[in-house]
């Protein structure tokens, strides 16, 4: 979220509901819904957003048509200004869409009135990049403030307060600071705030991008705990693919305000079919180490040489590296010079690189479905690489 765009304080106080009317039972979470519909789903319909600003029109979304299913972990990707903050606060009504209807439970939540949008706002939680804790309460004051706002007596307060900070491992820091927490653990007391009201969707915007890398990997791995204990939905908005492949079930890859591919984490991953998409996922690609690109030739003199060999794997119909069969067809003095596999959502996708001595019928040799999924000689070298 680009932080000179939104004020983050006033976010959380319309988040926990603070400037609204407090009444925890002003409107049933569930009035209104569907019989069908399970709790915790959202569905964008031809959602489009613009915004009006001093230079003009700015259009941040076009045209978003998607569901998200109940209890998944969603994830919103794209490069900065695609829109995903823009998005995700339609969510919670932070944003109105300026044309289609975001569908929370199966109900429409643009014609809601202020209640109905403390409701809302009690069911759907959010947590922000900056974790807009208020400096001057404690984690327990900070975990509390919603329920406090909505009028929950004070016995249950504590009762459910410790409940959070025992799911998000701040047992005994009830009486710390913020300023005395690490950022980790402030994320885990915006965690706990946002799940205090016992939300059946959890909005995060760039949670960990404030975050070192094994932080990072603890909160998203709180995140996947808490999705698969609580059954919430999560939506998550990040720049970067390895959040994504870390906890996502879906992704969705927004470009410009559209959407340019949406799937499957482990589809995408495996075969990215829109450019925005495979710029993104760049950083998690090695490639060929500089040496070898720098000594490999394109063509083969007929001479004894090694031919580098790149099999792509893209997860689908269970196909997967079989070293046994790659042997067999290429014969001995094959090895493995790089792998760039993953296994995601139990796929396996990826490439993988093998040397193999050079010979006329190569390309017709590696050319076999049961193989790869696609399969290409990168080069030759003389010499053994
Ligand atoms: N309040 C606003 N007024 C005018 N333009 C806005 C406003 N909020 C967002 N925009 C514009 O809408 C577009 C989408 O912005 P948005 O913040 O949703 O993108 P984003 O993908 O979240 O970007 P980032 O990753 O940089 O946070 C951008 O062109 C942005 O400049």
């Amino acid at each position: 979220m680009s932080a000179a765009l939104f004020d983050a304080a006033d976010d959380v106080t319309r988040v926990v509901g603070v400037t609204s009317r407090s009444a925890e039972e002003s409107a049933p979470s569930s009035a209104g819904r569907p019989a069908a519909v399970a709790a915790g789903s959202i569905r964008f319909q031809k959602v489009e957003k613009t915004y009006l600003s001093s230079a003009g029109p700015v259009r941040a979304l076009t045209d978003i048509t998607i569901d998200v299913p109940a209890g998944s972990v969603f994830g919103i990707i794209g490069r900065s200004g695609a829109g995903k903050s823009s998005l995700l606060r339609t969510v919670n009504r932070l944003e109105r869409p300026t044309g289609g209807q975001v569908l929370v439970d199966g109900e429409d939540i643009s014609a809601f009135n202020e209640d109905q949008l403390v409701a809302l706002r009690r069911r759907v939680g959010m947590i922000f990049q900056h974790f807009n804790l208020l400096s001057a309460k404690t984690v327990f004051g900070n975990v509390a403030l919603p329920l406090v706002v909505a009028g929950v007596p004070a016995q249950e307060v504590r009762t459910r307060v410790a409940e959070v900070l025992k799911l998000v491992g701040l047992e005994g820091k009830e009486n710390t600071y913020p300023s005395r927490l690490s950022g980790g653990q402030k994320q885990r007391v915006g965690i706990a705030r946002a799940l205090v009201s016992r939300p059946e969707i959890l909005l995060c915007d760039e949670a960990t991008s404030a975050l070192d890398p094994e932080t990072t990997l603890s909160i998203l791995s709180l995140l996947k705990d808490i999705n698969r204990r609580l059954g919430l939905t999560i939506v998550l908005i990040t720049h970067e693919m390895s959040v994504i492949r870390e906890i996502c079930d879906h992704v969705l890859v927004l470009e410009a305000g559209r959407i340019a591919e949406t799937g499957r984490v482990w589809e995408v991953f495996g075969n990215p079919r829109h450019e925005a998409t495979r710029a993104l996922l760049k950083p998690l690609d090695r490639g060929l180490p500089d040496d070898l690109t720098e000594r490999l030739t394109s063509l083969w003199n007929g001479e004894p040489a090694t031919a580098l060999v790149e099999f792509t794997y893209t997860g689908a119909g269970g196909l997967q590296p079989d070293l046994a069969r790659l042997l067999a067809v290429l014969g001995d003095g094959t090895r493995i010079i790089q792998s760039n596999l993953d296994r995601i959502q139990s796929h396996v996708s990826g490439r993988l690189i093998v040397a193999s001595p050079a010979r006329a019928d190569l390309q017709h040799l590696i050319a076999n479905p049961e193989l790869a999924h696609a399969a290409r000689i990168i080069g030759y070298d003389a010499a053994d690489v």
